[in-house]
């Protein structure tokens, strides 16, 4: 026998339990499930997420993040961000109306579970990238979240395919470009073997990211599929 105890590390909710699922087929009309991008940092959600709201702006939408930094000249409310105070920002934390939140520079950044609700009610799909660990959260009646893992393919291959490819470093619009180091992909790979052994059972789809390419394209296949086919759901999704 040995003790648990309750870590970050360690949560319940991360351990594949039975869970009872039946077939799930979106009617014509009714709000599109949340899709949710994981990955390593780098692996190219961003990119993919880009690549689908360039293909089709009226279908793919993403959240508009809020922010607590003051809003600059060019920037209007609303569109790059909401913009609020560090107090109300506090308070919508401790409300929990927020799925991710997080500080750089002294300003807090964040993506409300209103703004995902804001996307779906416009008939639109949401493409929303978090932590596996926030997934968890997300797994409700309302979302019903099809989860994709984005991959990165073997270090040999990540040399090969982003000769050319460069990391932001900082999460304001000041971040710097460098290309990747030896080091970033080996990191990559390795976060992503763990995301997959702690998170694994929750992923619907696995997408390895080596040809850009052929990686969008599975996944632009994969999410009219979402639309259009049959798929197994935890079954406390179907009665709300
Ligand atoms: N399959 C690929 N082949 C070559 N380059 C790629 C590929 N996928 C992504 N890239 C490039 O890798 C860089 C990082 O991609 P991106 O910014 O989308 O990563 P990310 O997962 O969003 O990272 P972060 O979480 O740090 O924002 C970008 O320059 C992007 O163009």
């Amino acid at each position: 026998m040995y003790e648990c105890k309750k870590s970050e590390q360690y949560d319940m909710a991360d351990v594949p339990t039975y869970e009872e699922v039946t077939p799930h087929h979106r009617q014509s009309g009714a709000k599109h499930r949340l899709v949710v991008l994981v990955g390593p940092t780098g692996v190219g959600l961003n990119e993919l997420k880009r690549k689908l709201l360039v293909s089709d702006p009226q279908h793919f939408s993403v959240t508009v993040p809020h922010t607590s930094r003051p809003k600059r000249n060019q920037e209007n409310e609303g569109v790059e961000y909401h913009f609020i105070s560090k107090n109300i920002f506090e308070t919508d934390i401790h409300n929990n109306k927020f799925i991710e939140h997080g500080e750089y520079k002294g300003n807090y950044y964040g993506t409300s579970l209103d703004s995902v609700r804001s996307v779906l009610s416009k008939n639109k799909v949401c493409l929303l990238d978090v932590q596996p660990h926030t997934i968890k959260h997300l797994r409700t009646a309302e979302f019903k979240p099809y989860v994709v893992f984005v991959k990165p393919p073997p270090v040999e291959r990540l040399r090969e395919s982003r000769r050319n490819a460069k990391v932001i470093s900082g999460k304001d619009d000041k971040g710097s470009a460098k290309p990747f180091s030896e080091e970033d992909f080996l990191e990559m790979v390795s976060t992503a073997q763990q995301m997959e052994s702690q998170h694994g059972h929750l992923f619907e789809k696995i997408i390895v990211n080596d040809d850009l390419t052929a990686a969008f394209s599975e996944l632009k296949v994969a999410l009219k599929k979402v639309e259009t086919d049959t798929h197994w759901v935890p079954i406390s999704w179907t009665h709300s």
